[in-house]
């Protein structure tokens, strides 16, 4: 099978992520998507990172319905901060029948000269690229996938911002992961 793998904070997963899996989903040949869940992305800092427990239980819940979508943990058990080339390998290793590529947002991929390792993940790995407002175009690469679609101007930081001011975040997250935040008190 090929699956996309879907790497992410999700502090917490919003509509935009559930998009942006979909649109590449459906404009690749991949069979699935794998969202993984990062305890803690290398190069951001944050305060508001809420335990990966609750990050992924949101993300259980906003994919449920949709069985070519899966949740991963896979980085709660590998050492931390989580670097995208070791848990690459490690899956790779583990399910040599998969055949595994990345979503990125277009933030992301300004970002990925930083990264450990990157020229390892550009030669063996394609990327499928989600355009984000404010990124231009970085770099060019045979494995670079950029997707045409519609920008969305959605963040986890303001969807965290908009709770913390008690505005609402109706249409921003799905349902059940509204209803979580709000039952747990989380971001407040
Ligand atoms: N609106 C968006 N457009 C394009 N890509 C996005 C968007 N939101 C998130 N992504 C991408 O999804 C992945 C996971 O993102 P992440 O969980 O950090 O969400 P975020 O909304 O960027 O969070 P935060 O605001 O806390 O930084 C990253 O590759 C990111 O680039
Ligand atoms: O491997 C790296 O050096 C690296 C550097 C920055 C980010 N990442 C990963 O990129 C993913 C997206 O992070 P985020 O916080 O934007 O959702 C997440 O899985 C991080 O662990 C990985």
């Amino acid at each position: 099978m090929k699956i996309g793998l879907y790497f992410g904070s999700f502090n917490p997963i919003h509509i935009g992520h559930l998009i942006i899996a979909d649109t590449l989903h459906d404009r690749t040949d991949l069979d699935q998507v794998w969202f993984v869940v990062s305890p803690q992305n290398p190069l951001k800092k944050r305060q508001s990172l809420i335990h990966e427990f609750d990050r992924l239980r949101m993300v259980e819940l906003a994919i449920e319905d949709n069985y070519q979508f899966k949740a991963s943990d896979v980085e709660f058990s590998m050492p931390k901060p989580s670097y995208t080339i070791d848990t690459l390998a490690y899956l790779t290793d583990q399910y040599p029948q998969h055949q595994f590529c990345l979503f990125l947002g277009s933030d992301n991929l300004t970002q990925l000269k930083r990264w450990k390792n990157y020229q390892t993940i550009l030669d063996n790995y394609e990327i499928f690229v989600y355009p984000r407002p404010g990124e231009a175009k970085t770099f060019e690469h045979p494995n670079i996938k950029l997707i045409d679609a519609p920008l969305l101007d959605i963040s986890a930081t303001f969807i965290r911002k908009s709770i913390i001011e008690g505005k609402s975040v109706k249409y921003l997250l799905p349902e059940g992961v509204a209803d979580y935040i709000r039952d747990k008190k989380l971001y407040q």
